[in-house]
Protein backbone atom coordinates (compact mmCIF):
# COMPACT_ATOMS: atom_id res chain seq x y z
CA UNK A 1 0.00 0.00 0.00
CA UNK A 2 1.18 3.54 -0.52
CA UNK A 3 1.32 6.45 1.45
CA UNK A 4 -1.19 7.22 4.51
CA UNK A 5 -3.98 9.78 3.73
CA UNK A 6 -5.93 12.43 5.51
CA UNK A 7 -9.45 13.05 4.82
CA UNK A 8 -10.61 16.80 5.62
CA UNK A 9 -14.08 18.18 5.54
CA UNK A 10 -14.20 21.96 5.14
CA UNK A 11 -17.15 23.54 5.22
CA UNK A 12 -19.52 21.38 3.58
CA UNK A 13 -22.51 22.58 2.13
CA UNK A 14 -25.03 20.20 0.32
CA UNK A 15 -28.59 20.14 -0.84
CA UNK A 16 -30.97 17.86 -2.83
CA UNK A 17 -33.40 20.57 -3.90
CA UNK A 18 -33.21 24.33 -2.40
CA UNK A 19 -32.84 23.31 0.99
CA UNK A 20 -29.52 22.85 2.40
CA UNK A 21 -28.73 19.09 4.08
CA UNK A 22 -25.43 20.07 5.50
CA UNK A 23 -25.03 23.15 6.18
CA UNK A 24 -21.40 24.09 6.47
CA UNK A 25 -19.54 20.82 8.13
CA UNK A 26 -16.51 20.66 8.87
CA UNK A 27 -13.96 17.76 10.02
CA UNK A 28 -10.86 16.06 9.62
CA UNK A 29 -9.83 12.42 9.60
CA UNK A 30 -6.24 12.22 9.98
CA UNK A 31 -4.59 9.63 8.27
CA UNK A 32 -4.83 6.19 9.60
CA UNK A 33 -7.39 7.84 11.63
CA UNK A 34 -10.81 6.03 12.65
CA UNK A 35 -14.05 8.26 12.58
CA UNK A 36 -17.13 7.19 13.81
CA UNK A 37 -20.22 9.18 12.27
CA UNK A 38 -23.44 8.79 14.15
CA UNK A 39 -26.67 10.98 14.53
CA UNK A 40 -30.58 10.30 14.05
CA UNK A 41 -31.72 9.47 11.05
CA UNK A 42 -31.93 12.04 8.69
CA UNK A 43 -29.50 14.44 10.15
CA UNK A 44 -27.13 14.27 7.25
CA UNK A 45 -24.61 11.31 7.66
CA UNK A 46 -24.95 9.55 4.35
CA UNK A 47 -25.18 12.62 2.66
CA UNK A 48 -21.80 13.17 4.37
CA UNK A 49 -20.28 10.19 3.39
CA UNK A 50 -21.73 10.26 -0.16
CA UNK A 51 -19.72 14.07 -0.13
CA UNK A 52 -16.50 12.60 0.49
CA UNK A 53 -16.86 9.83 -1.35
CA UNK A 54 -17.15 12.47 -4.38
CA UNK A 55 -20.80 11.16 -5.12
CA UNK A 56 -22.02 14.47 -3.99
CA UNK A 57 -20.68 17.97 -5.04
CA UNK A 58 -20.97 20.49 -2.32
CA UNK A 59 -22.71 23.59 -2.97
CA UNK A 60 -19.98 25.33 -0.97
CA UNK A 61 -16.70 24.33 0.56
CA UNK A 62 -14.36 21.31 -0.26
CA UNK A 63 -13.83 17.70 0.54
CA UNK A 64 -9.87 17.17 0.36
CA UNK A 65 -7.84 13.92 0.04
CA UNK A 66 -4.26 13.94 1.09
CA UNK A 67 -5.08 17.98 0.83
CA UNK A 68 -6.16 17.76 -2.68
CA UNK A 69 -10.08 18.26 -3.41
CA UNK A 70 -11.38 15.29 -4.17
CA UNK A 71 -12.95 16.43 -7.40
CA UNK A 72 -9.19 17.07 -9.07
CA UNK A 73 -8.65 13.22 -8.34
CA UNK A 74 -8.22 11.55 -11.68
CA UNK A 75 -11.21 8.71 -11.02
CA UNK A 76 -9.30 5.53 -11.77
CA UNK A 77 -6.88 7.27 -8.90
CA UNK A 78 -9.13 7.87 -6.77
CA UNK A 79 -10.76 4.39 -6.64
CA UNK A 80 -7.67 2.88 -5.77
CA UNK A 81 -6.90 4.82 -3.06
CA UNK A 82 -11.23 4.80 -1.88
CA UNK A 83 -13.21 1.89 -1.35
CA UNK A 84 -17.01 2.57 -0.44
CA UNK A 85 -18.84 0.03 1.57
CA UNK A 86 -22.51 0.59 0.91
CA UNK A 87 -25.33 0.04 2.56
CA UNK A 88 -26.65 -1.47 -0.52
CA UNK A 89 -26.91 -1.54 -4.38
CA UNK A 90 -25.21 -4.30 -6.36
CA UNK A 91 -25.05 -4.23 -10.12
CA UNK A 92 -28.73 -5.90 -11.46
CA UNK A 93 -26.73 -9.26 -13.30
CA UNK A 94 -26.75 -12.03 -10.97
CA UNK A 95 -22.47 -12.61 -10.37
CA UNK A 96 -21.01 -14.59 -8.07
CA UNK A 97 -19.78 -13.62 -4.83
CA UNK A 98 -16.01 -13.98 -6.10
CA UNK A 99 -16.94 -11.79 -9.67
CA UNK A 100 -18.70 -9.28 -7.38
CA UNK A 101 -15.05 -9.32 -5.29
CA UNK A 102 -13.20 -9.13 -8.23
CA UNK A 103 -15.45 -5.83 -8.93
CA UNK A 104 -12.96 -4.35 -6.52
CA UNK A 105 -9.97 -4.55 -8.84
CA UNK A 106 -11.42 -2.50 -11.81
CA UNK A 107 -8.82 0.63 -10.81
CA UNK A 108 -5.79 -2.08 -11.51
CA UNK A 109 -7.05 -3.52 -14.95
CA UNK A 110 -5.68 -1.78 -18.16
CA UNK A 111 -7.29 -2.91 -21.59
CA UNK A 112 -3.89 -4.88 -22.49
CA UNK A 113 -2.27 -5.47 -19.03
CA UNK A 114 -3.80 -8.20 -17.02
CA UNK A 115 -4.27 -7.10 -13.06
CA UNK A 116 -1.05 -9.01 -12.40
CA UNK A 117 -2.02 -9.04 -8.43
CA UNK A 118 -5.62 -9.28 -9.19
CA UNK A 119 -6.58 -13.14 -8.38
CA UNK A 120 -4.37 -13.27 -5.35
CA UNK A 121 -6.26 -10.64 -3.72
CA UNK A 122 -9.91 -11.71 -3.84
CA UNK A 123 -8.69 -14.68 -2.98
CA UNK A 124 -7.37 -13.01 -0.50
CA UNK A 125 -9.79 -10.41 0.92
CA UNK A 126 -12.40 -13.22 0.63
CA UNK A 127 -10.50 -15.08 2.86
CA UNK A 128 -9.73 -12.77 5.45
CA UNK A 129 -13.50 -12.15 5.62
CA UNK A 130 -14.57 -15.49 5.76
CA UNK A 131 -16.46 -15.74 2.96
CA UNK A 132 -14.35 -17.79 0.74
CA UNK A 133 -16.83 -21.06 0.86
CA UNK A 134 -19.03 -18.73 -0.69
CA UNK A 135 -16.93 -17.90 -4.19
CA UNK A 136 -19.37 -19.97 -6.34
CA UNK A 137 -22.56 -18.84 -4.91
CA UNK A 138 -24.81 -16.67 -7.04
CA UNK A 139 -25.15 -13.26 -5.07
CA UNK A 140 -28.84 -13.30 -5.16
CA UNK A 141 -28.75 -16.68 -2.95
CA UNK A 142 -26.72 -14.83 -0.25
CA UNK A 143 -28.50 -13.93 3.13
CA UNK A 144 -28.41 -9.95 3.91
CA UNK A 145 -25.66 -10.41 6.23
CA UNK A 146 -23.36 -12.87 3.80
CA UNK A 147 -23.50 -10.02 0.67
CA UNK A 148 -22.85 -7.34 3.54
CA UNK A 149 -19.18 -9.25 3.79
CA UNK A 150 -18.85 -9.85 0.79
CA UNK A 151 -19.28 -5.82 -0.15
CA UNK A 152 -16.31 -5.54 2.55
CA UNK A 153 -14.18 -8.27 0.74
CA UNK A 154 -14.36 -6.51 -2.80
CA UNK A 155 -13.43 -3.17 -0.58
CA UNK A 156 -10.84 -5.23 0.70
CA UNK A 157 -9.92 -6.73 -3.05
CA UNK A 158 -9.59 -2.98 -4.11
CA UNK A 159 -6.29 -2.56 -1.61
CA UNK A 160 -7.32 0.92 -0.88
CA UNK A 161 -5.87 3.52 1.60
CA UNK A 162 -9.41 5.09 2.56
CA UNK A 163 -12.65 2.91 3.45
CA UNK A 164 -15.54 4.71 3.84
CA UNK A 165 -18.94 2.44 5.30
CA UNK A 166 -22.59 3.35 5.25
CA UNK A 167 -24.17 1.50 8.31
CA UNK A 168 -22.27 -1.77 7.67
CA UNK A 169 -23.30 -4.19 10.45
CA UNK A 170 -26.71 -3.35 10.04
CA UNK A 171 -27.56 -6.98 8.55
CA UNK A 172 -24.78 -8.71 10.70
CA UNK A 173 -25.81 -10.73 13.63
CA UNK A 174 -23.88 -10.57 16.57
CA UNK A 175 -20.95 -13.13 15.77
CA UNK A 176 -20.73 -11.28 12.52
CA UNK A 177 -20.59 -7.82 13.32
CA UNK A 178 -17.66 -8.94 15.66
CA UNK A 179 -15.72 -10.47 12.68
CA UNK A 180 -16.40 -7.31 10.52
CA UNK A 181 -15.33 -4.89 12.91
CA UNK A 182 -12.06 -7.07 14.06
CA UNK A 183 -10.73 -7.13 10.09
CA UNK A 184 -11.93 -3.49 10.38
CA UNK A 185 -10.29 -2.24 12.79
CA UNK A 186 -6.99 -4.97 11.58
CA UNK A 187 -7.15 -2.27 8.63
CA UNK A 188 -6.88 0.81 10.52
CA UNK A 189 -4.18 -0.77 12.56
CA UNK A 190 -2.26 -1.12 9.24
CA UNK A 191 -2.80 2.46 8.48
CA UNK A 192 -5.73 2.69 6.51
CA UNK A 193 -7.93 5.49 7.61
CA UNK A 194 -11.53 5.06 8.06
CA UNK A 195 -14.68 6.87 8.12
CA UNK A 196 -17.96 5.03 9.29
CA UNK A 197 -21.54 5.82 9.53
CA UNK A 198 -23.30 3.71 12.33
CA UNK A 199 -26.03 3.74 14.51
CA UNK A 200 -25.11 1.44 17.22
CA UNK A 201 -23.54 3.61 19.60
CA UNK A 202 -21.65 1.00 21.56
CA UNK A 203 -19.73 -0.29 18.07
CA UNK A 204 -18.79 3.83 17.60
CA UNK A 205 -17.18 4.10 21.13
CA UNK A 206 -15.75 0.31 21.02
CA UNK A 207 -13.32 0.88 17.34
CA UNK A 208 -13.53 4.27 16.43
CA UNK A 209 -10.65 6.74 18.08
CA UNK A 210 -13.22 9.70 17.34
CA UNK A 211 -17.10 10.46 17.05
CA UNK A 212 -18.67 12.82 15.54
CA UNK A 213 -22.49 13.53 16.61
CA UNK A 214 -24.46 14.84 13.50
CA UNK A 215 -28.19 16.24 14.41
CA UNK A 216 -30.44 18.19 11.41
CA UNK A 217 -26.93 18.61 9.08
CA UNK A 218 -24.67 20.10 11.86
CA UNK A 219 -22.19 18.48 13.96
CA UNK A 220 -23.60 18.50 17.37
CA UNK A 221 -20.34 17.08 19.08
CA UNK A 222 -17.30 15.63 18.30
CA UNK A 223 -14.09 14.55 20.27
CA UNK A 224 -12.97 10.90 21.79
CA UNK A 225 -16.10 8.41 22.35
CA UNK A 226 -16.22 9.28 26.30
CA UNK A 227 -16.35 12.79 25.50
CA UNK A 228 -18.93 12.79 22.08
CA UNK A 229 -20.94 9.95 23.69
CA UNK A 230 -21.85 11.69 27.20
CA UNK A 231 -25.25 11.05 28.24
CA UNK A 232 -26.24 15.42 27.86
CA UNK A 233 -25.25 14.58 24.19
CA UNK A 234 -27.19 11.68 23.67
CA UNK A 235 -30.02 13.41 25.70
CA UNK A 236 -30.59 16.18 23.76
CA UNK A 237 -29.26 14.72 19.84
CA UNK A 238 -31.84 11.65 20.25
CA UNK A 239 -34.07 12.35 22.51
CA UNK A 240 -32.88 9.14 24.93
CA UNK A 241 -30.81 8.75 28.21
CA UNK A 242 -28.22 6.46 28.50
CA UNK A 243 -25.75 5.59 30.90
CA UNK A 244 -22.10 5.48 30.02
CA UNK A 245 -19.86 3.20 32.16
CA UNK A 246 -16.81 1.37 31.22
CA UNK A 247 -16.45 -2.47 30.17
CA UNK A 248 -14.05 -4.20 32.85
CA UNK A 249 -13.26 -6.27 30.16
CA UNK A 250 -12.45 -4.42 27.03
CA UNK A 251 -11.62 -1.15 28.65
CA UNK A 252 -14.49 0.01 25.66
CA UNK A 253 -17.42 2.33 26.59
CA UNK A 254 -20.86 1.00 26.96
CA UNK A 255 -23.44 2.74 26.05
CA UNK A 256 -26.64 1.68 27.51
CA UNK A 257 -30.48 3.25 27.31
CA UNK A 258 -32.58 3.58 30.17
CA UNK A 259 -35.13 5.65 28.63
CA UNK A 260 -36.63 8.33 27.00
CA UNK A 261 -36.04 12.15 28.98
CA UNK A 262 -38.50 13.53 31.19
CA UNK A 263 -40.60 15.75 28.69
CA UNK A 264 -40.91 18.33 31.45
CA UNK A 265 -37.23 19.43 31.65
CA UNK A 266 -37.74 21.41 28.69
CA UNK A 267 -39.34 25.19 28.35
CA UNK A 268 -38.75 29.15 28.88
CA UNK A 269 -35.27 29.99 29.84
CA UNK A 270 -34.95 30.09 34.03
CA UNK A 271 -31.55 31.03 33.86
CA UNK A 272 -29.08 33.34 31.08
CA UNK A 273 -25.33 32.57 30.53
CA UNK A 274 -22.78 34.89 29.77
CA UNK A 275 -19.88 32.87 28.48
CA UNK A 276 -17.97 32.06 26.56
CA UNK A 277 -14.62 29.77 25.46
CA UNK A 278 -15.85 26.91 27.62
CA UNK A 279 -16.61 29.39 30.43
CA UNK A 280 -19.92 27.71 30.49
CA UNK A 281 -19.62 24.38 29.80
CA UNK A 282 -20.35 23.09 33.75
CA UNK A 283 -22.90 25.28 34.52
CA UNK A 284 -25.01 24.43 31.43
CA UNK A 285 -24.02 20.24 32.38
CA UNK A 286 -25.40 20.79 35.83
CA UNK A 287 -28.83 22.66 34.88
CA UNK A 288 -29.05 20.16 31.95
CA UNK A 289 -29.15 17.42 34.21
CA UNK A 290 -31.29 19.67 36.67
CA UNK A 291 -33.72 19.98 34.18
CA UNK A 292 -33.91 23.55 34.24
CA UNK A 293 -33.87 24.90 31.22
CA UNK A 294 -31.19 28.25 29.97
CA UNK A 295 -30.28 30.17 27.51
CA UNK A 296 -27.10 31.54 26.49
CA UNK A 297 -25.49 34.64 25.25
CA UNK A 298 -23.72 36.13 23.28
CA UNK A 299 -21.87 33.62 22.17
CA UNK A 300 -19.87 33.26 18.99
CA UNK A 301 -20.67 30.93 16.28
CA UNK A 302 -17.81 27.91 16.50
CA UNK A 303 -17.05 28.89 19.71
CA UNK A 304 -17.26 25.27 22.08
CA UNK A 305 -20.18 27.43 24.83
CA UNK A 306 -22.13 27.72 21.67
CA UNK A 307 -21.83 24.32 20.21
CA UNK A 308 -22.69 22.64 23.73
CA UNK A 309 -25.57 25.08 24.48
CA UNK A 310 -26.91 23.90 20.89
CA UNK A 311 -26.14 20.53 21.80
CA UNK A 312 -28.47 20.72 24.95
CA UNK A 313 -30.82 22.73 22.93
CA UNK A 314 -30.73 25.80 24.66
CA UNK A 315 -31.60 28.80 22.65
CA UNK A 316 -28.48 30.82 21.88
CA UNK A 317 -27.79 34.77 21.01
CA UNK A 318 -25.59 33.96 18.56
CA UNK A 319 -22.46 36.72 17.30
CA UNK A 320 -20.49 36.39 14.27
CA UNK A 321 -16.92 34.06 14.88
CA UNK A 322 -13.87 36.46 15.57
CA UNK A 323 -16.33 39.38 15.44
CA UNK A 324 -16.99 42.20 18.83
CA UNK A 325 -20.72 41.70 19.23
CA UNK A 326 -22.93 43.84 17.29
CA UNK A 327 -26.03 46.56 18.43
CA UNK A 328 -28.53 43.40 17.19
CA UNK A 329 -27.05 41.10 19.45
CA UNK A 330 -26.37 43.32 22.25
CA UNK A 331 -30.16 43.73 22.34
CA UNK A 332 -31.04 40.14 21.70
CA UNK A 333 -29.03 39.09 24.98
CA UNK A 334 -29.96 41.93 26.69
CA UNK A 335 -33.93 41.17 26.21
CA UNK A 336 -32.74 37.39 26.82
CA UNK A 337 -31.24 38.16 30.23
CA UNK A 338 -34.48 40.24 31.36
CA UNK A 339 -36.52 37.18 30.03
CA UNK A 340 -34.74 35.08 32.91
CA UNK A 341 -35.18 34.54 36.58
CA UNK A 342 -31.10 35.09 37.01
CA UNK A 343 -28.28 35.45 34.81
CA UNK A 344 -24.93 33.81 35.38
CA UNK A 345 -21.88 35.96 34.62
CA UNK A 346 -19.50 32.98 33.79
CA UNK A 347 -15.69 32.93 34.60
CA UNK A 348 -14.68 34.21 30.94
CA UNK A 349 -11.88 35.79 29.60
CA UNK A 350 -13.40 39.24 28.98
CA UNK A 351 -11.75 41.00 25.66
CA UNK A 352 -12.90 44.37 23.91
CA UNK A 353 -14.87 41.89 21.38
CA UNK A 354 -17.34 40.37 24.69
CA UNK A 355 -17.15 43.23 26.81
CA UNK A 356 -20.27 44.12 25.89
CA UNK A 357 -21.81 40.96 27.74
CA UNK A 358 -20.95 42.19 30.91
CA UNK A 359 -22.49 45.64 30.22
CA UNK A 360 -25.96 42.95 29.47
CA UNK A 361 -25.24 41.71 32.62
CA UNK A 362 -25.60 45.00 34.61
CA UNK A 363 -28.60 45.86 32.64
CA UNK A 364 -30.45 43.42 33.21
CA UNK A 365 -28.98 43.90 37.17
CA UNK A 366 -30.82 47.45 36.97
CA UNK A 367 -34.01 46.01 35.63
CA UNK A 368 -34.56 43.80 38.98
CA UNK A 369 -32.90 40.28 37.43
CA UNK A 370 -30.97 38.91 40.04
CA UNK A 371 -27.23 38.29 38.76
CA UNK A 372 -24.42 35.51 39.93
CA UNK A 373 -20.69 36.10 39.43
CA UNK A 374 -19.00 32.69 38.92
CA UNK A 375 -15.87 31.81 40.08
CA UNK A 376 -15.06 28.61 39.66
CA UNK A 377 -11.94 28.82 36.41
CA UNK A 378 -8.85 28.55 37.43
CA UNK A 379 -8.15 31.72 38.51
CA UNK A 380 -10.84 32.41 40.36
CA UNK A 381 -12.22 35.50 38.58
CA UNK A 382 -8.70 37.07 38.43
CA UNK A 383 -6.40 37.76 35.53
CA UNK A 384 -9.20 37.17 33.36
CA UNK A 385 -9.68 40.60 32.14
CA UNK A 386 -8.19 41.60 28.83
CA UNK A 387 -9.55 45.35 28.47
CA UNK A 388 -7.44 47.31 30.34
CA UNK A 389 -9.53 47.29 33.39
CA UNK A 390 -13.13 48.36 31.94
CA UNK A 391 -14.59 44.52 32.76
CA UNK A 392 -12.82 45.20 36.26
CA UNK A 393 -14.77 47.94 36.71
CA UNK A 394 -17.90 46.34 35.60
CA UNK A 395 -17.74 43.37 37.52
CA UNK A 396 -17.02 45.72 40.68
CA UNK A 397 -20.31 47.64 39.29
CA UNK A 398 -22.03 44.77 39.16
CA UNK A 399 -21.26 43.70 42.64
CA UNK A 400 -21.81 46.77 44.22
CA UNK A 401 -25.43 46.67 42.88
CA UNK A 402 -25.99 43.63 44.50
CA UNK A 403 -24.90 40.77 42.11
CA UNK A 404 -23.58 37.63 44.03
CA UNK A 405 -20.11 35.43 43.35
CA UNK A 406 -20.76 31.58 43.43
CA UNK A 407 -18.15 29.79 43.76
CA UNK A 408 -19.42 26.72 41.41
CA UNK A 409 -22.34 25.92 39.04
CA UNK A 410 -23.95 23.83 41.98
CA UNK A 411 -23.89 27.07 43.71
CA UNK A 412 -26.37 28.39 41.06
CA UNK A 413 -28.56 25.58 40.72
CA UNK A 414 -29.02 25.60 44.49
CA UNK A 415 -30.26 29.21 44.33
CA UNK A 416 -32.95 28.28 41.75
CA UNK A 417 -33.74 24.75 43.31
CA UNK A 418 -32.77 25.03 47.27
CA UNK A 419 -33.73 21.50 47.90
CA UNK A 420 -31.47 20.41 44.74
CA UNK A 421 -27.85 21.76 44.86
CA UNK A 422 -28.06 21.17 48.97
CA UNK A 423 -24.87 19.94 50.48
CA UNK A 424 -22.61 20.42 47.38
CA UNK A 425 -21.28 23.89 47.86
CA UNK A 426 -21.48 26.36 50.95
CA UNK A 427 -24.50 28.79 50.51
CA UNK A 428 -23.68 31.63 47.94
CA UNK A 429 -21.89 34.66 49.14
CA UNK A 430 -22.59 38.02 49.15
CA UNK A 431 -19.50 40.09 48.61
CA UNK A 432 -19.50 43.90 48.60
N1 LIG B 1 -31.70 11.97 -2.94
C1 LIG B 1 -32.30 12.77 -2.07
N2 LIG B 1 -33.19 13.71 -2.48
C2 LIG B 1 -33.80 14.52 -1.60
N3 LIG B 1 -33.59 14.51 -0.27
C3 LIG B 1 -32.71 13.62 0.20
C4 LIG B 1 -32.02 12.70 -0.66
N4 LIG B 1 -31.22 11.92 0.09
C5 LIG B 1 -31.40 12.33 1.36
N5 LIG B 1 -32.29 13.34 1.43
C6 LIG B 1 -32.72 14.05 2.66
O1 LIG B 1 -31.57 14.61 3.26
C7 LIG B 1 -31.62 14.48 4.68
C8 LIG B 1 -30.38 13.73 5.16
O2 LIG B 1 -30.42 12.43 4.67
P1 LIG B 1 -29.27 11.36 4.93
O3 LIG B 1 -29.59 10.13 4.16
O4 LIG B 1 -27.95 11.99 4.70
O5 LIG B 1 -29.47 11.11 6.50
P2 LIG B 1 -28.88 9.97 7.45
O6 LIG B 1 -28.40 10.69 8.67
O7 LIG B 1 -27.89 9.14 6.72
O8 LIG B 1 -30.19 9.16 7.80
P3 LIG B 1 -30.44 7.59 8.15
O9 LIG B 1 -29.88 7.38 9.52
O10 LIG B 1 -31.95 7.51 8.18
O11 LIG B 1 -29.81 6.76 7.10
C9 LIG B 1 -32.93 13.76 4.99
O12 LIG B 1 -33.88 14.74 5.34
C10 LIG B 1 -33.29 13.10 3.68
O13 LIG B 1 -34.70 13.00 3.56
Amino acid sequence: MGSRLAIEVRGVRIAYGTADVLHGVTLEVPAGGFLAVVGPNGSGKSTLLRAVARALKPRAGAVLLDGRDVGSWDSREFAREVAVVPQHGEPAFDYTARELVAMGRTPYERRFTPDAGGREAVEGAMRRVGVWELRDRPASTLSGGERQLVRLARALAQQPEVLLLDEPTNHLDIRHQVTFMEVLKGLNRGGVTVLMVVHDLNLAARYADRVIVMREGEISAAGPPSAALNPAVVRAVFGAEVEVSVSPRTGALNVQTVGVPDPGAGGEPRVHLVCGGGSGAALMRRLYEEGIPFSAGVVNAGDTDHALARALGAPVVEGAPYSPVSDEAHAANVAAAERAELVAVCDMPVGPGNLRNLQAALEALDAGVPVVLLRDGPHHGEKRDYTGGAATELARRLKSGGARVVESADGVVRLLAPDRGAGREPAARRTS
